[in-house]
């Protein structure tokens, strides 16, 4: 350990990044690069990045995507760096349960946090959508629910084939995941918290699900709350999305809602995400929403605003919140001044924005 890091003048952390495959690869890059800027520019932190080269090419050399030391390797990291998993020429189950799901799982990484709010520059997709009417953090149960895991397949070469696909909802879950809902909602100007469900037509998790939240919701009378069914809060969040902030929902309806709040704020590309053990007793992951994104893997055009935001939850996460403010208001200056990408409606590629993003960085706190 360095005399710094003794006296807690300059705290490093040693992050373990997984850049995955497509344009996970491009971004974490990008990120890295922003990140060290920043600790460089603040003087109050170091990053130690470790790369792990667990992907979808590794997994077609190897046989696995992780070693069976996968977990106790990344458990030695302050925190994890993710970029994305999946490539056409694997199936997309046995990439996702070969890396991403395992971490979030084995690391008690329960809570899946996607702020969304429309950027300084950035135009919503809604007419008169100002960005006042639109600043929403979406809480996911990241552990559970739809991804259980519970099923299997039976009866196969038959014309009788059967596969379930068997949903798990736990009281301690449930309870978890209400009680950082609550937490978040609380800490938000508006205290409020819409929770989603579908207890209409699934009629025992959904129910335990809905039961649960009513028990939690009287630990919080300070916090505004209401409940909407999945379907109708699509619409919801299309036509009044002033009447949103704090959203707590399970793990697919919140994956599905997500993408559509990304694309209500201007694009999935813009979109972040913390994967959290609220105990801290493993490191916890952070990554933008999106995918490996094939379609434009390679072209050097993936939109690396997302991957800044998700360091700057990482960063915040860390303890450093005025700095996670800064980089936050540096990516904010670069979208403001058109420095955009092609799905932004901008045309500059993903190294340019990643230089201006660093340039604003020094420009903000040289100041
Ligand atoms: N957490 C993860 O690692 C994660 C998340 C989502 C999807 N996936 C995997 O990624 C693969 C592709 O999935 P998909 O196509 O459904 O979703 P995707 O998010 O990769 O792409 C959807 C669309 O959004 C665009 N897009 C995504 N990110 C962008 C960015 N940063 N800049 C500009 N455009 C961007 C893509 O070009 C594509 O047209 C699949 O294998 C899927 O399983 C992984
Ligand atoms: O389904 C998932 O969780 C994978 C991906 O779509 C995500 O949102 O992280
Ligand atoms: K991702
Ligand atoms: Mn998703």
């Amino acid at each position: 350990m360095s005399p710094s890091h003794i006296l807690g003048t300059n705290r490093i952390f040693r992050i373990a990044c997984i850049p995955g495959d497509g344009i996970g690869i491009d971004i974490t890059k990008a990120a890295i690069k922003v990140l060290q800027k920043l600790s460089d520019t603040v003087g109050t932190f170091t990053f130690d990045f470790e790369i792990f080269d667990w992907s979808s090419t590794t997994f077609k050399e190897r046989g696995y995507y992780m070693p069976p030391d996968g977990f106790e390797q990344l458990k030695a990291y302050d925190a994890i760096y993710f970029g994305a998993v999946g490539w056409p020429d694997v199936p997309d189950h046995i990439s996702l349960w070969g890396l991403i799901l395992p971490i979030r799982n084995s690391l008690n990484q329960y809570v899946n946090v996607r702020p969304t709010r429309i950027l300084r520059g950035i135009t919503s997709p809604l007419s008169n959508c100002p960005p006042t009417s639109l600043n929403w953090v979406i809480i996911r149960e990241n552990s559970e629910g739809e991804y259980a895991g519970h099923g299997g397949t039976t009866h196969a070469h038959s014309s009788h084939t059967i596969a379930t696909e068997v949903s798990i909802f736990t009281r301690i879950g449930c309870e978890r995941i209400f009680r950082f809902a609550f937490e978040t909602a609380r800490s938000r100007p508006r205290k409020k918290l819409t929770m989603v469900t579908k207890s209409n037509a699934q009629r025992h998790g959904m129910v335990l699900w809905d039961q649960i939240f009513a028990e939690i919701k009287e630990e919080y009378p300070d916090v505004e709350v209401d409940k909407m069914l999945v379907d109708a809060m699509t619409v919801r969040m299309v036509l009044h999305p002033q009447s949103l902030d704090t959203i707590v929902a399970t793990n697919l309806h919140a994956d599905i809602l997500s993408d559509l709040a990304a694309a209500l704020s201007g694009s999935i590309g813009i979109a972040a995400s913390s994967n959290l053990d609220p105990t801290r007793e493993n490191p916890s992951m952070f990554e933008p929403i999106h995918g490996s994104a094939p379609d434009i893997a390679g072209k050097g055009i993936a939109n690396p605003v997302g991957a800044f935001w998700s360091a700057a939850e990482m960063v915040r996460w860390l303890g450093f919140e005025e700095a996670a403010n800064v980089l936050m208001e540096c990516v904010e200056n670069v979208t403001e001044a058109s420095i955009k990408t092609r799905d932004l409606g901008g045309e500059k590629g993903t190294e340019e924005v990643t230089e201006a993003v660093c340039l604003e960085i020094e420009k903000v706190i040289g100041k």
